[in-house]
């Protein structure tokens, strides 16, 4: 393969007298101290620059202060461990996502060519040795390694590599990495502010939730609808820059407990391989901090407020005064759950507020207006593609001004399992896609209100021996005993 010469092979072409040169100039090389070696190699760029007709540039892996590694550099090294590693001879292997397979890229000093409309190139992975200044003396000085990829070609085609090969090879490089990357589940607990380098205001561990739509117990329809709102956002880039209108979209999912709101934010991340940010507000010192925490986040992200409701007083100024909330943090899942239905059933009305607004007793002192200016105002200012979804148990408690569209775009009812739900959650957890007693569920689950994760635990085998004809028995009788429940709490009501 043809590599365009180094600026020291052409020396070596220029006959004995420089070959001799090249010999004294490796010894230089390895033994003069690093200035006057640093000092010795400029003058011969200087000097070959102007017969040699190709140019380098370089692209180094960490830039200015060295905790941030170059976006450039590592869109290049994915670019050409899928593009170009093949050619290569001296490769190096990684594990990659999920610890399952190796990844090779190429391995230091090694070159590759890569062709592009005609143009070639050649990349060779590089790096310099310095000295890390320490204030010790030279003959104990530790030396740091500084990586750079650098990139080769004719000059006769400056334009076209600086114009359009390196935004082709970073756009690429981009994309795989997006592909490859490991997803990452943040969030903002107190107590992990520090990371080894830097303060960060968010923790992670590695997204790894198995949910997707096609997993997810929901009407056929609905489902087709949401999957194609979400695709379409994740590719209307220009559409956005286009209308002047910041990259991001707004999902509100509100319904009863179990209805699968979390599962759903799930089943986001992974159809457009975004990262999830977990915005915790109860653990948010004050508005401020809720401007930083968002800065903080990275494109391509869904960030998640959860029982949005229950996390601040977001409610406050409609309220009127006397009603004020309990401090208690509002309790999760089966508590909620009761809270909820007994709220349904009207027994708890007086106690609303009470009920559903905890978490004011607090420290935080976000307001409506801070999450409102976070939803639409400087956030909208650091780039694009981010999703902010809300779940609520209680939507018609929210202030509209929160989840008026622009601000939550799209907004999704989850809600107690229907037939065609059931018939997902069959097929997932019992292999099954019909049987004799799907009839009978059918009738049942028409007239009973039950929530698929009601309906999921009841299809979970519970012993070695539970097969799926006992997990169907047993999905009957809890829909027979809920039926019955809403029967008498139906003629109870009729009574008062
Ligand atoms: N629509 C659904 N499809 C598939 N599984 C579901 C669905 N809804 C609930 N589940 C099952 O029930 C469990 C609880 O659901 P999930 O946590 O998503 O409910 P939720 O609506 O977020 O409830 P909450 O309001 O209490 O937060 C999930 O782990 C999942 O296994
Ligand atoms: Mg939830």
């Amino acid at each position: 393969m043809m590599m365009p010469p180094t600026m020291g092979e052409m020396w070596t072409t220029m006959g004995s007298s420089i070959a001799s040169f090249m010999f004294i100039w490796a010894i230089v090389r390895q033994y003069c101290p690093y200035e006057i070696r640093r000092f010795l190699e400029k003058c011969t760029h200087r000097v070959t620059g102007h017969f040699y007709p190709y140019i380098t540039i370089s692209f180094h892996e960490f830039t200015g202060d060295r905790l941030k590694r170059s976006e450039a550099y590592s869109a290049i090294e994915a670019y050409l461990s899928s593009n170009t590693s093949k050619s290569a001879k001296r490769l190096k292997a990684e594990m990659g996502k999920d610890s399952t397979n190796l990844v090779l890229s190429m391995d230091e000093f090694e070159r590759v060519t890569d062709e592009f409309k005609g143009a070639k190139v050649w990349w060779v992975l590089s790096k310099t040795v310095s000295p890390i200044r320490t204030g010790m003396s030279m003959s104990y000085c530790p030396e740091q390694e500084k990586r750079f990829y650098k990139v080769s070609f004719h000059k006769r085609y400056r334009d076209l590599i600086t114009d359009s090969y390196l935004d082709h090879v970073i756009r690429e490089g981009k994309e795989i990495r997006v592909k490859n990357r490991q997803r990452k589940l943040y969030t903002n607990s107190p107590g992990y502010k520090w990371s080894s380098f830097k303060q960060t205001m968010w923790s992670h561990i590695v997204f790894e939730h198995p949910a997707t739509f096609e997993t997810m117990a929901l009407e056929p329809g609905k489902k087709k609808e949401i999957i194609n709102d979400l695709l379409t956002f994740s590719q209307s880039k220009d559409f956005y820059a286009r209308i002047g209108k910041a990259w991001k979209r707004g999902y509100l999912l509100y319904g009863p407990p179990g209805t699968g709101k979390s599962t759903m934010i799930a089943c986001m991340a992974n159809l457009l391989s975004y990262d999830v940010y977990d915005l915790e507000l109860t653990a948010v010192k004050d508005n401020t901090e809720l401007r930083k925490l968002l800065i903080e986040t990275t494109g391509k992200s869904i960030i998640v407020i959860e029982d949005i409701d229950c996390s601040l007083d977001l409610t406050g100024q409609r309220k009127k005064k006397g009603e004020q909330i309990s401090g208690e943090d509002y309790e999760r899942g089966k508590e909620r759950k009761e809270a909820y239905n007994k709220d349904q059933e009207g027994n708890n009305n007086n106690n609303n507020n009470n009920n559903n607004n905890g978490g004011n007793g607090n420290s935080s002192k976000v307001t409506l207006s801070g999450l409102l200016n976070f939803i639409d105002g400087l956030w909208s200012a650091c780039g694009g593609e981010r999703l902010v979804v809300f779940t609520t148990n209680y939507v018609e408690k929210l202030d509209p001004a929160l989840i008026r569209r622009g601000r939550m775009d799209k907004h999704i009812e989850l809600s107690y399992c229907s037939f065609e739900g059931f018939k997902v959650l069959a097929k997932n957890y019992l292999k099954l896609e019909n049987h004799q007693m799907f009839d009978t569920i059918q009738s049942l689950i028409k007239e009973t209100k039950i929530t698929p994760a009601d309906v999921a635990e009841n299809l979970m085998p519970k012993s070695p021996t539970d097969d799926p004809k006992r997990c169907l028995c047993n999905l009957i009788q809890a829909l027979q005993e809920a039926k019955e429940e809403e029967d008498i709490a139906a003629t109870e009501e009729e009574m008062k």
